[in-house]
């Protein structure tokens, strides 16, 4: 059955995946959606920052789940098939929109929106797992390694608003699908918009960066790194870049 879907909204916040933390350890179970107006520290994947550049959708969605971090972490292809139907809800165009592991949207090859889940154990032993997500709604910035964008240069500009009432319900639907089916129906709806399946790579990993043909996303969420040498990789989590012109 659909849960009610909450929202908290705040006009400022340090960063709402904090907020989430903070209200996880306060005793809040969720979900709730928890989005403000601007985020002054921000956080993005690797220690990075996520800046607030205006006019966009910054979000976390607290659950609690009965399940290890792991698996939990397949939620991160949830909440990136979400994002990518709040752009076709905005009118992208659907050629446009595609996915690249683990949980980027790109629209055009750029990317425009960063997704950051984090969690903890409560003293139940259950989990409570933030699903962090900024979109660039009304604005992206320039002068990043990997090119961005936002959706109001391919489409009608959504308000914040508008966009975390679809990205909670859309995301509400596909965690429920992960709760009651696993992975694989979220791993056949990503795979249709994959982005660079089949093609050559570089994956950077904490100590290490490889290179190799991104040949599979296996039946848990990892990606399945080709070597040159034979040897496969099964890689749970890294920054994936592909070298070729016109790609991120
Ligand atoms: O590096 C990335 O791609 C992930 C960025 C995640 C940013 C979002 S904005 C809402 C939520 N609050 C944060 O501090 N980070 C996430």
């Amino acid at each position: 059955m659909a849960a009610d879907l909450r929202f908290a909204h705040l006009s400022e916040v340090d960063s709402t995946n904090e907020e989430a933390r903070r209200r996880a350890l306060a005793g809040e179970r969720g979900p709730i959606w928890i989005h403000a107006d601007r985020q002054s520290a921000g956080r993005g994947r690797r220690g990075r920052a996520w800046t607030d550049a205006g006019g966009n959708l910054f979000a976390t969605g607290l659950y609690t789940l009965d399940t290890g971090t792991e698996r939990a972490a397949q939620l991160s292809f949830a909440a990136a098939l979400a994002v990518s139907e709040v752009a076709l809800a905005a009118g992208v165009d659907p050629a446009l929109v595609t996915l690249k592991w683990p949980n980027d949207v790109l629209i055009g090859g750029a990317k425009c929106a960063g997704i950051l889940l984090e969690s903890g154990s409560l003293p139940d032993r259950r989990l409570w797992l933030a699903v962090g997500i900024g979109i660039n709604l009304a604005s992206h910035p320039e002068g990043t390694e990997r090119p961005a964008t936002d959706l109001s240069v391919h489409a009608d500009t959504l308000s914040p608003e508008a966009a975390v009432q679809i990205l909670a319900a859309r995301f509400q639907t596909w965690f429920e699908r992960w709760r009651d089916h696993g992975f694989a129906p979220l791993r056949d709806a990503w795979l249709a918009r994959v982005h660079g399946l089949g093609e050559r790579c570089e994956v950077r990993l904490d100590q290490e960066t490889l290179t190799g043909v991104f040949a599979d996303l296996t039946p848990d969420g990892r990606l399945r790194l080709d070597l040159a040498d034979g040897t496969r990789r099964y890689i749970a989590a890294g920054d994936v870049f592909f070298p070729m012109a016109g790609r991120s």
